[in-house]
């Protein structure tokens, strides 16, 4: 299987782009025309260039307006144009050229009349032995389905006249994917692949602007995909993505993205539809995560001491120290957290970027050396570090905002006991059982990579983005779930807000707060008075509120109202929370439970827990406010 982006869907210069899309892993790449106009290098220049990035030129485009013009000049005009760019591709050593449907005003419907415009082409196009694929644009004047595109082919009937299929202009509009299995494989030249989110509004508009990776959007890209594979294409699958944001963002980290989710769509068409024969080396399927088996904070000297305070008000037991390393493990529940101070490991230098802050999240999968294995056919990044003496090696690799991800399994041998020297056994605690959620905060533009990074590795679905408001600006909000993780991400447009404050302050740290679930929350909020836990204090009017959104008894909100606890319900059930006060620059726990399946997050309460949070910050004249 041949991989393919267009040069549209990266940042940069051309040769920024072909940089960029080489080091992803592209075999080849479609070049957009203005791309290559837009370079000072000659046509033979540029092809080299481009061979000499280990590419192949697998399209150029797209050519616009031909078909079904009348007799006359604007008809000889646009064949002249045609001869032109076959010139000019022979020069690229480009020999695929895609037309798209016409807009033009003048031109003509009638399958006849543009299949006899395509059959004189093909003429044209096979005496220089180029290939002209015609793509039907969801907004084409005339033609705008890809089965009257397909019409027009097949009456056209010329070996070097083919169809170029789009997934976005199909599946915006619509058409079912299913009607392209009847079209024969041999005759599509070539297949652009683009997902979008579910918006209703103009095609063109949409198109132009919103497209994104397979993957990342609500369109059926498998279903797209089975039925073309199905269909006998044997071409590259290349990526179209016009997006304003990837039109912004980091060369390199578009096309890895896109590299990402053309590899995971492919492997998922093969898995659903063995029989399609997709030529990709085997690796293994999407991983389940049991659950979340540590959380590692970098930390050093009176932040650690604070950090270990914090937790034993949280009912935490200091269970173990490394044997060989500046390692602390605290243990409640199932919930283990480490606090690592020493100075040479990979948590040494996250400290020294970052200060106290999370680097590391060790999750529980079935195989830790599966999870790595596809990791890795992804283009992910592996990660290694010289072990000390006793100590395991654990899968691991490299997570958002370049923290470590390691994977666990029960073939593992019980790093606990070989590498740690036991102080205690974790008691009862505050009743906190196990990690609930681990909350990630990113900038807005870098949400649908990690949602991407998570939902190609993991067995994940996601939730539909919510907005919490900040008083300074929105955050969007996007949780995503697999069995035994939950992961809530959160990308901040502007510094001001809460989120985006944390993450200019500790220089992109990727994890805001941790999120622990009681089994009985007065009971914890309880205990946690008890060791002096000092609680994020809700307003009166909050609880006011509360009494007016739900009938809920008086004794209850009392206790609500006593330990500052949070509430809501959905249609299963209630969900009570409960804050620490913001430490580090940011962070904070969160306590909560959740009673009879309630599934969300409690968004509702954002609003007021960020003001809250706000208060407090501006009141210690903490800098982020
Ligand atoms: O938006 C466009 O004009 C356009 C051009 C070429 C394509 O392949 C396409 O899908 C859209
Ligand atoms: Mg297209």
């Amino acid at each position: 299987m041949k991989t393919s982006i267009a040069t549209v869907s990266v940042s940069g210069n051309l040769r920024e782009k072909l940089e960029a899309i080489a080091a992803a892993g592209f075999d080849g790449v479609e070049i957009f025309e203005q791309d290559f106009i837009a370079d000072a290098g000659s046509p033979r220049e540029v092809g080299a260039l481009i061979r000499d990035h280990g590419l192949e030129i697998t399209l150029f485009q797209p050519f616009r307006d031909f078909e079904g013009l009348p007799q006359g000049p604007l008809r000889d005009k646009a064949f002249d144009r045609a001869r032109r760019k076959f010139d000019l591709m022979q020069e690229l050593g480009a020999d695929l050229v895609l037309f798209c449907s016409s807009v033009h005003p003048e031109a003509l419907g009638g399958i006849d009349r543009a299949a006899g415009d395509f059959a004189e082409l093909g003429e044209i196009a096979a005496d220089r032995g180029i290939r002209v694929g015609y793509e039907a644009l969801a907004w084409g004047r005339h033609v705008n389905d890809h089965r009257d595109a397909w019409e027009i082919v097949r009456r056209a009937d010329h070996p070097n006249i083919g169809l170029i299929l789009d997934s976005f202009h199909t599946l915006a509009r619509g058409i079912d994917p299913e009607t392209i299995r009847r079209i024969p494989g041999d005759r599509i030249f070539f297949v652009q692949l683009a997902d979008a989110p579910r918006i209703d509004m103009d095609l063109l508009y949409w198109s132009r602007h919103f497209r994104n990776m397979p993957g990342e959007g609500d369109l059926d890209m498998t279903g797209f995909m089975r039925a073309v594979m199905a269909a006998g294409y044997a071409g590259p699958v290349s990526l179209e993505i016009f997006n304003d944001q990837f039109r912004g963002g980091l060369p390199g980290s578009v096309a890895r993205d896109g590299y990402r989710s053309l590899v995971a769509l492919m492997d998922d068409v093969r898995r659903a539809e063995p029989s399609t024969g997709v030529d990709l080396p085997e690796f293994p399927a999407r991983v389940t995560v049991d659950g979340v088996s540590f959380v590692e904070f970098a930390s050093r000297g009176k932040e650690a001491e604070d950090l270990g305070a914090l937790l034993a008000a949280l009912g935490f037991t200091r269970v173990g120290r490394h044997l060989s390393k500046a390692l602390t493990l605290w243990q409640q529940g199932e919930i283990r957290v480490l606090i690592n101070e020493e100075p040479g490991d990979f948590a040494g230098s996250v400290y020294n970027a970052r200060g106290t802050s999370v680097c590391d999240i060790g999750l529980r999968v079935g195989s830790g050396r599966d999870t790595v294995a596809r990791a890795s056919a992804l283009g992910g990044e592996p990660f290694a570090q010289p072990a000390s003496p006793g100590q395991l090696a654990i899968p691991a690799i490299r997570g958002l905002g370049g923290s470590l991800l390691h994977f666990l399994d029960s073939g593992q041998a019980d790093v606990w006991s070989a590498e740690f020297e036991t102080l205690a056994e974790a008691g009862e605690g505050a009743g906190l059982r196990r990690v609930d959620h681990i909350a990630q905060t990113m900038t807005y533009d870098e949400m649908l990579s990690w949602s991407l990074f998570y939902t190609s590795l993991f067995e994940m679905a996601k939730a539909p983005m919510v907005d919490v408001t900040d008083p300074d600006g929105l955050v969007r909000s996007q949780a995503l779930q697999a069995g035994g993780l939950r992961i809530t991400l959160n990308g901040a447009e502007t510094h001001r807000t809460f989120a985006g404050a944390f993450l200019a302050e500790s220089f992109g740290a990727p994890v805001q707060h941790l999120a622990l679930e009681s089994a009985d929350i007065f009971a914890t909020a309880e205990a946690l008075a008890a060791r002096g836990f000092d609680p994020l204090p809700m307003t009166e009017n909050y609880y006011a509120d509360l009494m007016s959104r739900f009938d809920i008894d008086e004794g209850m909100l009392e206790a609500l109202r006593r330990f500052n606890i949070l509430y809501d319900r959905d249609e299963n059930g209630a969900f009570f929370q409960l804050y620490s006060r913001p430490f580090a620059g940011g962070m904070f726990i969160e306590i909560l439970e959740r009673r009879d399946g309630y599934a969300g997050y409690g968004a509702p309460n954002a609003p007021f827990r960020i003001a809250a949070q706000k208060r407090l910050m501006r009141a210690k004249g903490m800098p982020s406010v």
